[in-house]
C-alpha cells in the first residue's frame, strides 16, 4: 500500500507518469479526497452506474477534474480515454489503498449528547466502521442499550475492547477524563482514537491520534468571511478544511469545488 505524506505534499507534483503498480506516497490531503471518490462511486453503484467518466466524478465529488486524475494517479488508476473508469474496479482500489478491505470495530467511550448520537447512527456499518463497544461512567447509563449495544463501565474498557477487537476509539468524554480512557483504550490494543475532547492527548507512537473539533472549522469560516469582508481573500481564493479538524487545507472554488 503506497504511504500516506502528512503534509499535503507529494513527492512529485507531476501528472501521471506510467508508474502504474509502484509504491508511491499519497499526500493527506488526497487521501481525504478519495475517501470522498468512495462515497460518491458508491451511490452510483447503487443507481446501477458500471462506467463513471473522469467529469462525472469530479463534478459529483467537487474536485476538479486534474485533481482528480492526479488523486487516481496514485492508484495507479489511469481510466480508459473515451470510457473512463469502471466503478466496480475504482471503489475497490480506493478501499483497498484505504484499508477498507477489513472492518474496523469502533468503541465509543462518554456516551453523552455526542455519543448518543454516534452511537445511534446507522451510517458507520456500511462505510466499513461497525460500532462495538461503548462506555461510560454513569451508573444510570451501564447496562443500558443506544444504537443496539449495552453501555460498558470505564474500568472495562481493556477487556472488551480487546474481547471484541476493536482497533478504533472514539473519545466523546469531558477532556478532564479524555486521556484516561486513552489510556484505556491503548490498554484494550485500539490502534487509532478520533478525539472530540478539546484536550492534547499523549498515546504511543504506534497509535494514531486524530482530533475533531468543528470550532475550529467554524473559525475557519470566520477568517474567510472575516478576509472577504475586508476586500482581502485569501491568495486568491477562500481555504477550507476538508476533513475535520485534521487541519489538511484545500482550495475552494466559488462553486464550492475542493481543489
Ligand atoms: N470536537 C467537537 O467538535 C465537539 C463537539 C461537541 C462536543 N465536543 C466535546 O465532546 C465531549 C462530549 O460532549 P457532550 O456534549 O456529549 O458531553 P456530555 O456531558 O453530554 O457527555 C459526556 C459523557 O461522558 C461521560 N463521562 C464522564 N467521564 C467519563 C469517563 N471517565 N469515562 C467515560 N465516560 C465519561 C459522562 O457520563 C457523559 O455521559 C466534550 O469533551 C465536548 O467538549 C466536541
Amino acid at each position: 500500500m503506497p504511504a500516506v505524506t502528512d503534509n499535503g505534499s507529494g513527492p512529485d507534483g507531476s501528472a501521471p507518469d506510467g508508474d502504474a503498480g509502484k509504491a508511491r506516497a499519497v499526500p493527506e490531503a488526497a487521501v481525504a479526497r478519495l475517501a470522498v471518490y468512495l462515497r460518491v462511486l458508491t451511490t452510483m453503484a447503487e443507481q446501477g452506474a458500471v462506467t463513471v467518466s473522469s467529469e462525472e466524478l469530479s463534478a459529483a465529488a467537487g474536485v476538479n477534474s486534474a485533481k482528480l486524475r492526479k488523486d487516481l494517479s496514485y492508484l495507479g488508476s489511469y481510466g480508459v480515454r473515451g470510457v473512463g473508469y469502471e466503478v466496480g474496479v475504482l471503489t475497490e482500489e480506493i478501499e483497498r489503498i484505504l484499508g477498507l478491505t477489513r472492518q474496523h470495530k469502533v468503541a465509543v467511550a462518554g456516551i453523552g449528547n455526542l455519543g448518543h448520537a454516534l452511537a445511534n447512527y446507522g451510517g458507520f456499518p456500511g462505510r466499513g466502521f461497525p460500532v462495538a463497544a461503548l462506555f461510560d461512567v454513569d451508573p444510570d447509563l451501564i447496562g443500558v442499550p443506544v444504537g443496539g449495544i449495552a453501555v460498558s463501565h470505564l474500568d472495562d474498557i481493556p477487556a472488551v475492547c480487546a474481547e471484541r477487537q476493536v482497533s478504533i476509539g472514539v473519545i466523546a468524554t469531558p477532556p478532564g477524563a479524555a486521556q484516561v480512557v486513552c489510556d484505556r483504550l491503548v490498554a484494550g490494543g485500539v490502534e487509532c482514537i478520533l478525539n472530540f475532547a478539546p484536550v492534547v492527548l499523549h498515546a504511543p507512537e504506534h497509535v494514531q491520534v486524530r482530533k475533531v473539533d468543528l470550532a475550529v472549522e467554524l473559525q475557519m469560516l470566520s477568517f474567510h468571511v472575516a478576509s472577504r469582508d475586508a476586500g482581502n481573500p485569501a491568495d486568491g481564493g477562500p481555504v477550507s478544511v476538508t476533513s475535520a479538524g485534521t487541519g489538511v487545507l484545500s482550495r475552494a472554488s466559488s462553486n464550492g469545488e475542493v481543489v
